[in-house]
């Protein structure tokens, strides 16, 4: 048996070694204009297109020495032991929606399923129609394209549905029913999966609401975690309790932001380029604030105290929190309008593959320009198709293990 690899990352910027994807497929078939809202899409994409540049996106950072896992790959290598396979197929249907009659036949259907096909249900989920028993009163009144078991499009961003914070994997609590059943599967993945067995574990799908693009390492031993559409207020102090209790970080800053799809993570306005510099969508930058938390008095996880300094600036909080001069703001876009629109279509959403070497969307010109104004260097990537579902480069990686600062 080999020696496990070391998973670890304590910043957006140190060196990324090991990164985890989802190639989009099956999943993404079906999507139609009936269902993309409440599936989180804003149209309805071409998916060998989306395989094309996800594809490319992969090779970039394989070429830069980084590897990459897939989740389907994870998954289906978890789902070889029957223990994960029990827990994986009881998840999936422990919907209300199934009635007794259907979830039965479900349930031996999907214990006969290879591990392949097993990862195919679950990711693309079952249609009613789709179904070959189990026939009865539910499969009668639920019309045939019912989701019986709901596809995963959104598996797409693994970004949001873990993060690892040192050497330990937080299992996020996605706040959109339409997202919530990804984390069941990055659950099993670090739990069962040989290469993650003995993982220590934060948070957990049970867990207030907290989702990884609003999770951003500003500097080793400081989070910022954003407050809006997805992570909640109380989401952030259980975050913040066992960040504190596990000893992983001194200060999380606490940042509020508008309750709407654009802005739907912190990810979304800011992302960091280098140890001091973050793209930022300056439509929002001027209003940004940031509470510090910090440990007043350590305890147990629900007893220790918290210290929540009144707003500041976020860019004045974080430089505090960081130990630095000025935490450096290049803007999204040229002007106001041009910002929104690239804001919209991912522009602050860049992957640091190294300090001043970032993945970004290529359709973002005036952003790219801009930073490369700022001596970063842009590694571009197609995403017409990928952007549908309104994520970029940061959205679509989870970084597993990076070189320490
Ligand atoms: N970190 C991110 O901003 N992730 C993008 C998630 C997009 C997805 N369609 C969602 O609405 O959750």
């Amino acid at each position: 048996m080999t020696q496990s690899p070391a998973h670890y990352a304590d910043s957006e910027v140190g060196r990324l070694r090991t990164v985890m994807l989802h190639r989009p497929g099956h999943e993404l078939k079906r999507l139609t204009p009936r269902n993309n809202d409440r599936l989180l899409f804003d149209g309805i994409p071409w998916v060998a297109r989306a395989q094309e540049e996800h594809d490319a996106f992969a090779e970039a950072l394989r070429s830069r020495d980084v590897e990459v896992l897939y989740l389907t790959e994870l998954l289906t290598e978890t789902l070889q032991d029957e223990i994960a396979r029990n827990h994986a197929i009881t998840a999936a249907l422990s919907g209300l929606h199934l009635g007794d009659t259907l979830r039965a036949y479900l349930a031996h259907f999907l214990h006969d399923a290879s591990p392949e096909e097993l990862t195919a249900y679950l990711t693309a989920g079952i249609r009613n129609d789709e179904v070959r028993g189990g026939f009865g009163l539910v499969t009668s009144l639920l019309s045939p394209y019912d989701f019986l078991v709901d596809p995963l499009p959104n598996l797409l961003f693994t970004r949001d549905s873990s993060v690892w914070v040192r050497d330990r994997v937080a299992v996020t609590s996605l706040a959109m029913p339409a997202r919530a059943r990804e984390t069941q599967l990055t659950e099993l993945i670090y739990t069962e999966h040989p290469r993650f067995r003995g993982t220590r574990k934060i948070h957990g799908w049970h867990s207030e609401h907290v989702e990884g693009g609003d999770v951003l390492h500003l500097a080793p031993g400081v989070i910022a975690v954003g407050v809006g559409e997805r992570t909640t207020p109380a989401g952030v102090e259980r975050f913040a309790r066992q960040v504190f209790h596990a000893g992983l970080a001194r200060t999380v800053l606490a940042v509020p932001i508008a309750q709407e799809r654009a802005t739907m993570h912190l990810d979304t306005i800011c992302t960091l380029v280098d140890v001091d510099k973050v793209v930022m969508y300056p439509n929002v930058a001027d209003h940004l604030v940031a509470h510090a938390v910090t440990l007043a008095e350590d305890g147990d996880e629900a007893t220790l105290r918290l210290d929540v300094a009144p707003p500041e600036p976020f860019l004045l909080a974080a430089a505090k929190a960081m130990g630095i001069d000025q935490l450096h703001r290049i803007d999204t876009g040229l002007d106001p309008v041009t910002a929104e629109r690239e804001q919209w279509d991912d522009g602050n959403n860049t992957l640091a593959l190294a300090p001043r070497v970032a993945v970004a969307y290529e359709r973002n010109d005036q952003t790219n320009e801009r930073l490369e104004e700022a001596g970063i260097e842009v590694v571009r990537i197609a995403g017409s198709e990928l952007g549908s579902g309104r994520g970029g480069p940061r959205c679509m990686s989870c970084p597993i293990t990076r070189d320490p600062l």
